[in-house]
């Protein structure tokens, strides 16, 4: 950065060594009055008396740097130089690169969801005390709105919210408040474009502003997934330097009328029964999903029915490829098409290859049926539920888990928590897929029972016929990123690049071994 008479400062020590940021991660300039010994945010700076008289002209420059396991943090540089005039033309070129990236990138105005009762309830705390300042120091307007019930955010944003004032929306909360913000912005932007949800097979439309997510919820997968840890700073920051992630978005149909959107997990069975249970614990917090998983284990419950998909054939990638979805991934960056990229015409004009490639059907005793349109990794399992999926291929991973010993199921789980690989059992299997459905067995096609009434009823039954018996309910619930569904019998169609996020993908770690080091020169 500098080639002139104008000295480093950083924490502290005066460095020899030149020190360079990249323009895009640079947070903001601001003059620094040296006599003062302060800095504009009131802040101490240790400088020596000999260089302050020598250098009195200072400006202080804020940028992203990284921290160990993807964590960001924001750091200040300070140059010092002789003559005031210098000082003015660097702040000013600074300023200037920095307004051409808000013209192009970064977000000016941002409309902000905070859930106070998210997580350990402490989605408010964190927004004040950690990203609300950061927003300021990048000059970054907001609208707060501390949610009063829940859906508050997702009827505001359908029905309220002014967007063409915003260039995003940020959520403080966890999966679930992230969940509001894209029903209430993907069903808006559906009814702007006149296009009917309740069709399964309609092409939805994108939904244009960036979502970002400050995490303050119990599990923040979606946050865990794109930015590789749920850390409120970090995510601030991916929000003020304008990243942007497009996310595949699952819709979910019930006899050709719309229930919901995924974008993590789908997961009937064990996921479904783990977070029906966790329903009524809310009160233990994030640790209900440890009590309800255990639990849930022990029950052991298998349930029948036909699982039914088209398989994504004209994909780059497989569910048990090696390589990870990582920030610039090739796959996404190519709709996950195998003709895109290398000739972009031919992928204008090639066939859905896979409209012509027929169904799969699988039948049988499932412990777990799950749809994982993300690697779903979170603190609980870092690889998570598919590790080679993709945030924006345009499939999801089918994962069906059959009926087997609790031994082999738990073998199963643990392997979510290693690397080894949980898909290579002998009792399960694992497709990428664009569409599936899913019907129970006790399911009367189109006149499936209502779950939550008769559904109980069916159990009740069942279990009358075999007193002391061990035998499973004839339902269990789809758990769609955290909500129970109210229908067993579900279609389910992948929507590529739906949404965006701000976020970049998760960063490979060698690039942070380089840059942590305070004297590192470039
Ligand atoms: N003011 C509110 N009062 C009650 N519930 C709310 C309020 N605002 C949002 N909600 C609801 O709270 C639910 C949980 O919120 P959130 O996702 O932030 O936390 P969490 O469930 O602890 O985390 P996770 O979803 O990561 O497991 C959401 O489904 C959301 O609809
Ligand atoms: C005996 C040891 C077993 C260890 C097994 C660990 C396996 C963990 C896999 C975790 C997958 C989480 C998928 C994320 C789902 C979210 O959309 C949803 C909303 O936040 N969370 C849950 O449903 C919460 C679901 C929590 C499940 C535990
Ligand atoms: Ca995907």
């Amino acid at each position: 950065v500098c080639a002139f008479p104008i000295h480093l400062i950083s924490k502290g020590y005066i460095s020899g060594t030149s020190h360079s940021v990249s323009v895009s991660e640079i947070l903001a300039v601001r003059e620094l009055d040296v006599g003062g010994g302060t800095n504009d945010d009131g802040r101490w700076q240790k400088m020596p008396q000999k260089l302050t008289e020598a250098y009195p002209y200072a400006f202080t420059v804020s940028y992203v740097e990284r921290a160990r396991q993807h964590r960001w943090r924001c750091s200040d540089v300070t140059f010092h130089c002789s003559d005031g005039v210098l000082r003015q033309q660097w702040i000013q070129t600074i300023r200037e690169q920095l307004t051409a990236l808000s013209m192009a990138d970064r977000p000016k105005h941002l409309l902000v969801y905070i859930n106070p009762y998210g997580g350990k309830q402490q989605g408010e705390c964190i927004y004040e005390q950690k990203v609300a300042p950061l927003f300021a120091c990048a000059s970054i307007s907001t609208d707060v709105i501390v949610t009063e019930h829940a859906n508050h955010a997702r009827d505001h944003l359908k029905t309220e919210a002014e967007l063409k004032k915003y260039d995003g929306v940020v959520c403080v909360g966890g999966d679930g408040m992230f969940s509001e913000i894209v029903h209430g912005l993907v069903s808006r932007t559906q009814r702007d474009n006149g296009v009917d949800q309740n069709s399964p097979e309609e092409k939805l439309v994108p939904c244009s502003l960036r979502i970002g997510i400050i995490p303050a919820g119990s599990t923040d997968c979606i946050c865990y997934a794109t930015v590789g840890i749920n850390d409120p700073v970090t995510s601030a920051l991916h929000v003020i330097v304008g990243d942007s992630q497009p996310m595949d978005v699952c819709s979910v149909h019930h006899n050709n009328t719309f229930l919901r959107y995924s974008i993590s997990l789908l997961g009937y069975g064990f996921y479904g029964d783990v977070l029906a249970d966790s329903e009524r614990k809310r009160w233990m917090g994030p640790a209900r999903y440890d009590f309800s998983g255990f639990k849930t284990f022990l029950t052991h419950h298998h349930y029948e029915g036909a699982v039914s998909f088209l398989p994504a054939t004209d994909i780059l990638g497989t569910p048990r490829d090696k390589t990870r979805c990582r920030a610039g991934c090739f796959i996404c960056q190519h709709d996950g098409q195998l003709y895109s990229g290398d000739s972009p015409e031919e992928s204008k004009t090639a066939p859905d290859v896979s409209d012509r490639v027929g169904w799969g059907v699988v039948r049988g005793k499932f412990l777990a049926i799950n749809a994982a349109s993300m690697s779903c990794a979170c603190p609980r399992s870092p690889m998570g539920l598919s590790p080679a999926a993709h945030l924006a291929d345009g499939t999801t991973d089918l994962i069906l888990v059959r009926k087997c010993s609790r031994f082999n199921f738990l073998r199963h789980l643990l392997r979510h928590t290693s690397k080894d690989d949980q898909f290579d059992m002998t009792f399960v299997e694992v497709h990428r897929v664009r569409r599936f459905r899913f019907t129970p067995r006790h399911c009367q096609n189109d006149s499936e029972l209502d779950l939550r009434e008769n559904g109980k009823q069916l159990f009740s039954q069942i279990c009358r016929d075999h007193p002391a018996c061990s035998c499973s309910p004839a339902y269990s619930s789809w758990n769609c990123d955290g909500e129970i569904l109210p229908h067993a019998a579900i279609e389910v169609g992948v929507h590529c690049q739906l949404i965006k996020l701000f976020a970049r993908g998760i960063e490979e770690q060698p690039l942070f071994e380089d840059l942590a080091n305070p004297q590192c020169a470039l």
